[in-house]
């Protein structure tokens, strides 16, 4: 198999271990008749009397169709507020599995287009509002949340208006606020957020399963953490906006809101009715996607799931760890262009402050590894792009070019570079299916790409200048270099697989 089927094969595994579906099955049991209990992971919750459902989020109409399926009667009722479009897309893309079945107790919501609050999610939002606020300590709220939840479960707190939110929100992220940044506002003016759907339901026991689209799952910002205690104060929303030179523009609700609200988040105490459980991760998808590498016969090694910083220094990063790599299989481990490779690559990390990533320790695994087997190093995460051009591509694939375009400037520059002894292959893609607004989920690359296009009269700096990665990939070999999976139904950031085993002598 070529290196290229092999990423293909790791980056299929990584996406289906995070599909709804396996993941919800795997994870909840409906057990006993009598007094029947929901095991979620081995944690068990008695069903004393009914139990409900609701989510919201890009990934909840697959989690909900699992969850009726395992649930069966049990399910008193439910109500999901789901991207516009989403049942009509996985109807025509053939994915039966994720859609619910035609006699369903789940009520769903489409709304939030283009992942922005709506009206109608602010109705699936005041309907779900109304059916937590219902519950009494018998019932059993479960809460199935993912990416893009945020956008699905509007409710402003009054007087704010659902424009004023959204202007505000808009304006923020096109300030570059990190999505960190973005919910710790969003749940200072929301009913919801920050804990508010859970503080609703009380004294229900709420249960809420969790597909992580943030970088090290932190239960609070995922969706804005409608069931988690909240760590974050008024004073941290207050230090966003003036971050953002926003603070002095507020419509008037919105100033009201903030001057009402309380200093100090809700105290942790008041969750004890609260469980928040994550399902799905980039970390479980990249554990999967390692475990069937070394099935193929790598020797495999995840650098990180928490990846994040500007798209070029990212793929610096990947340059160089692929010719440390490389310098290995040519038995040049020791020496002056090894300890630059490192200095530089420690000094990138220091840069980028990926969270939990010990350098030091993964280039110490790496120089352990034998000759005598290919390599593969997986990572996962999520890169910026600063829109310079008016190109159309996504993160993923103008990685995989930037990747490319490195590979080519450290081969043109080495006259006895390393990468000559190896062959290497990179793969980028997002776990959803979709990178940015373009029909693929990312790009492969390899070193001889710059050199390559530029024969079909294609100049790749070009393409980059404009961030238009994906028309450069459309045309490059016919698109043979784009990673198409169409919609995957499940969300866990973007991956990353390097492939790289020695090139066979003639
Ligand atoms: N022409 C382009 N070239 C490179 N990146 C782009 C381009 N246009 C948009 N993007 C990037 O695509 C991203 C938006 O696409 P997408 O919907 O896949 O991501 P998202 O909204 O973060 O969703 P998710 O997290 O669910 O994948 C933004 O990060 C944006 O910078
Ligand atoms: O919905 C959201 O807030 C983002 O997708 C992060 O979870």
């Amino acid at each position: 198999m070529s290196l290229r089927e092999h990423a293909l094969s790791l980056f299929r595994g990584a996406v289906g271990t995070v599909r709804p579906a396996p993941m919800l099955k795997r994870a909840l049991k409906l057990q006993g008749d009598g007094c029947p209990q929901l095991l979620v992971k081995g944690q068990a919750f008695p069903v004393k009397k009914n139990l409900y459902l609701v989510g919201f989020g890009k990934a909840v109409l697959g989690m909900a169709a699992a969850a009726e399926e395992i649930l069966g009667e049990q399910l008193t009722r439910g109500i999901i507020n789901v991207p516009l479009g989403i049942q009509e897309s996985l109807q025509r893309a053939g994915m039966q599995e994720m859609l619910l079945k035609p006699h369903s107790k789940i009520q769903v919501i489409e709304g939030a287009k283009n992942n922005l609050p709506d009206a109608e999610a602010l109705k699936g939002a005041v309907a779900i509002q109304e059916l937590a606020q219902g519950l009494t300590a018998d019932d059993l709220l479960l809460v199935l949340i993912s990416g893009g939840g945020s956008a699905l479960l509007p409710a402003p707190i009054p007087p704010i208006l659902l424009e004023e939110k959204e202007k505000l929100t808009k304006m923020l992220a096109s300030r570059g606020a990190a999505i960190q940044e973005l919910n710790i506002v969003r749940k200072t003016l929301s009913v919801l957020k920050g804990g508010g759907l859970a503080q609703l339901a009380h004294p229900a026991q709420v249960v809420s399963l969790i597909l992580s689209d943030v970088i090290g799952d932190p239960l609070d910002i995922i969706a804005s953490g409608p069931t988690a205690a909240s760590s974050h104060s008024v004073q941290d929303c207050l230090q966003i906006l003036t971050k953002y030179n926003l603070l002095h523009n507020l419509p008037k609700s919105v100033e009201m809101v903030l001057s009402s609200s309380p200093t100090k988040p809700t105290a942790p105490q008041s969750y004890s009715h609260v469980s928040n459980i994550i399902l799905g991760s980039n970390t479980l998808a990249l554990e999967e996607a390692r475990r069937q590498a070394e099935g193929l016969g790598y020797a495999a090694l995840v650098l990180s799931a928490a990846v994040h910083g500007e798209v070029g220094r990212v793929a610096t990063l990947y340059c160089q760890l692929i010719q440390l790599v490389c310098l290995g299989f040519a038995s040049l481990r020791e020496g002056a262009l090894s300890d630059k490779l490192r200095g530089n690559l420690l000094q990138l990390a220091a840069e980028l402050q990926i969270p939990g990533l010990d350098l030091d320790e993964f280039l110490e695994a790496l120089r352990g590894l034998g000759p005598d087997r290919p390599v593969c190093i997986l990572a996962g995460g999520e890169t910026t792009v600063q829109l310079q051009g008016t190109g159309k591509g996504g993160r993923n694939q103008e990685l995989a070019l930037r990747v490319g375009l490195g590979l080519h400037k450290a081969q043109a520059t080495g006259a006895s570079s390393p990468q000559g002894r190896c062959e290497i292959l990179f793969l980028s893609g997002g776990t959803d299916g979709q990178d940015g607004p373009t029909e693929a989920a990312g790009a492969f690359c390899s070193p001889g790409l710059v050199a390559e296009a530029l024969q079909e009269g294609l100049d790749v700096e070009a393409f980059l200048r404009n961030n238009d990665s994906y028309t450069f990939f459309s045309q490059f070999q016919g698109g043979r270099h784009l990673l198409v999976t169409g919609l995957t139904g499940t969300n866990v950031m973007d991956i990353q697989a390097i492939l790289i085993r020695a090139m066979e002598r003639s």
